[in-house]
């Protein structure tokens, strides 16, 4: 599934949160959403994922909009890890993660042999599977986060959203599941990721899009988006480069004062 997103717009509280985006996702590829606290992230990917109305702008799915193509056949397409990772149900974790596979199922049945696969697949990719006969309340901030990523992956969606899917994870696990993104895009699923950590970003990705203020300030491949200039006008960071098998990588190092200055 493609998706396209023409001129959204919205305001929320009064204030302007996005202020004309333009983006399309394709198939296959890792696409990193980037961009300072605020810029309006987490918004845009509940307009992309329909979870949110723009007050402007239109997105289709397949050249649809969500309603030509109904609930269900989104919820199947497209699957959401939306960020924070609370819990508020003693869920066993192994029936959490088969929430992912309700898209899939018609009527009251219970999990067939291929939903069952499909989550043992999720817990695996996730590093989870020791994890499943505990409740979501005996789970770490970390654990918890990779049996939510788990769910998602259990959707087995072409399009997938992650809101931080790596802000509570240790660094092992960080590269676990940047790797395990990679290769879902490689193998032709869409991903949209928001991320904070840049050197992850810009090795992983294959483009970035680098929202500031509400607007779509860089858009294209990592070292194209990460430029001294972007950073500066984005973060008001100055960074450190350096390079390791071959990939350039950029070091969040210095602030240049209050934000905009500089
Ligand atoms: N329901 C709301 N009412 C009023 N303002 C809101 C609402 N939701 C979000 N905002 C504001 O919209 C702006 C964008 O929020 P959003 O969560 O999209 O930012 P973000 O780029 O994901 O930030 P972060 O990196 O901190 O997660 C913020 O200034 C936020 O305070």
């Amino acid at each position: 599934m493609r998706i396209d997103a023409i001129g959204l717009r919205i305001a929320l509280g009064g204030r302007p949160v996005l202020a004309g985006v333009d983006l399309a996702l394709v198939p296959g590829e890792l696409v990193g959403l980037i961009g300072p606290n605020g810029a309006g992230k987490t918004t845009l990917l509940r307009i992309l994922a329909n979870l949110l109305a723009p007050d402007a702008g239109a997105v289709r799915y397949d050249g649809r909009s969500a309603r030509q193509l109904g609930g269900d056949a989104l919820a199947r397409g497209l699957s959401v890890l939306m960020q924070g990772g609370e819990v508020n149900w003693p869920l066993r974790v192994d029936h959490l993660v088969a929430l992912g596979r309700l898209p899939h199922r018609r009527g009251l049945g219970g999990l067939s042999a291929a939903d069952r696969d499909a989550v043992a697949r999720a817990l695996d990719a996730a590093d989870a599977a020791h994890l499943r006969l505990r409740t979501a309340g005996q789970l770490s901030a970390g654990e918890r986060m990779r049996v939510l990523f788990a769910r998602a992956l259990a959707v087995e969606a072409p399009m997938l959203f992650a809101d931080e899917p790596v802000a509570a994870l240790d660094p092992f696990h960080q590269l676990q599941i940047m790797e395990l993104l990679q290769g879902r895009a490689r193998a032709g699923t869409g991903i949209l990721a928001v991320l904070h950590d840049l050197p992850l970003a810009g090795r992983f990705c294959d483009r970035l899009v680098l929202l500031q203020d509400g607007r779509i300030l860089a858009d294209g491949p990592p070292e194209a988006v990460l430029t001294d200039d972007h950073l500066r006008r984005a973060y008001a960071v100055e960074v450190q480069r350096g390079q390791r098998d071959g990939v350039g990588y950029v070091l969040p190092w210095s602030r240049i004062g209050p934000k905009g200055e500089g």
